[in-house]
């Protein structure tokens, strides 16, 4: 079995690690840690995990973890998971971190994020879609959720160079924004509202411009505009694909299917994308259209923020790391509706 740790296990991304892994035939969670509720049973905060869970909220400062844990998923705050990597790392324990902290380039995160860099060091960019080779390494970064269902959406035109300029519009569930309240989960401020917010320079624009113009390198004009929605989770992403040459519908689903085959995570629903569709699940669900008059495909995607746009993301990113099938632990379709 693989022993488990996870360090912020009572937020949102901590809660969902739990709830996946103990149902992995493959693992055993080991550690679960809050500073805040530590001593206190994991199921007093994640009440859906009675009965399955007899753990206690541990402190992340226990000098054994790095001995006691095969795998650790660090699932805490930006600017955090660079405090425990060097440690964990500096013995035979492989880590997932679902912070930002190692998912662009050093220099990139300190401008992004306006935080000094105590660790400079590279990782994988943990998007199994675009970089299996994560099956080689003991330390991933795991992508964001908002780029991770707008580079899926697009990554099969990038790669074949047809992308001239990109617009990415994405709504969220307010889960994205974690366990702590703010002004934008007031529930009087969100209820049968919808918030834009940083519409121009949103810090996940930074990774999905990494992530595409990795495929391809003359991509420019990228561009990536958020929403909040009154939505506990789920992110659909409408992407604006302006393209060099006009395509057809058969020339979609010849290039999206040739590029995603073989991978499990990856559907093409007839009709439009559903986030009920994917609720609770590590689906990435694609729909295109084109609209050849004007030179634009427009693609929509639909995930779970805290599955594929997270924690079940980390998990696949584990199976690979491990020599599992990638499926283990997440073959199960969405809690719908
Ligand atoms: N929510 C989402 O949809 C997604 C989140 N992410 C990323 O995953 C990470 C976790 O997000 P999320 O679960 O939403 O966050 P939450 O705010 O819900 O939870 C944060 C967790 O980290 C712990 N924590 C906070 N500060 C520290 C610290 N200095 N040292 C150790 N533990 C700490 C908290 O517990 P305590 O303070 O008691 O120790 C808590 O368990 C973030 O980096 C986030 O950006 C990535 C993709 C999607
Ligand atoms: C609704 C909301 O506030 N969403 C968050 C999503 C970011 C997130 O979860 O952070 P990472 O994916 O980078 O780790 C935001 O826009 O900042």
């Amino acid at each position: 079995m693989i022993k488990a740790g996870i360090i912020g296990a009572s937020g949102y991304t901590g809660g969902e690690l739990l709830r996946l892994l103990i149902n992995h035939s493959n693992v055993k969670v080991e550690l679960a840690t809050s500073r805040s509720l530590a001593g206190k049973p994991v199921t007093s905060t994640h009440r859906h995990l009675e009965g399955f869970l007899n753990l206690k909220y541990e402190n992340p400062d226990s000098e054994d973890i790095r001995e006691r844990c095969d795998v650790v998923f660090l699932a805490v705050p930006h600017g955090t998971g660079m405090n425990y990597v060097p440690e964990l790392l500096d013995g035979n324990t492989k880590v997932v971190d679902l912070s930002a902290d190692y998912r662009l380039e050093t220099s990139e995160f300190e401008k992004i994020y306006g935080i000094k860099h105590s660790d400079p060091r590279n990782a994988v960019y943990g998007l199994v879609e675009l970089h299996p080779e994560v099956a080689e390494e003991n330390f991933v970064a795991n992508p964001g959720c908002f780029p991770t269902g707008a580079t899926l959406s697009a990554a099969p035109l990038a790669a074949a160079g047809l992308i001239d300029i990109a617009v990415f519009d994405s709504k969220t569930g307010i889960s994205g924004a974690g366990i702590s309240p703010t002004q934008n989960s007031h529930y009087p401020n969100l209820a049968e509202n919808i918030i834009p917010y940083k519409l121009t320079a949103h810090r996940h624009r930074a990774e999905i411009v990494q992530e595409l113009t990795g495929l391809d390198g003359k991509l420019r004009n990228i561009n990536f505009t958020p929403h909040v929605i009154p939505s506990i989770r789920g992110i659909f992403t409408t992407a604006h694909l302006f393209t060099k040459e006009p395509l057809s519908a058969d020339d979609l689903k010849t290039i999206y299917e040739e590029f995603y085959r073989d991978r499990p995570f990856i559907r093409f629903p007839s009709g439009v994308p559903s986030l009920t569709a994917v609720r609770g699940s590590n689906f990435c669900d694609i729909s295109f259209e084109a609209d050849k008059e004007n030179n634009r495909v427009v693609v929509l995607s639909a995930i779970d923020n805290l599955v594929k746009g997270a924690s079940g993301q980390a998990i696949q990113n584990m199976n690979l790391m491990f020599g599992l099938d990638e499926k283990s632990g997440l073959w199960l379709p969405a809690a719908a509706p």
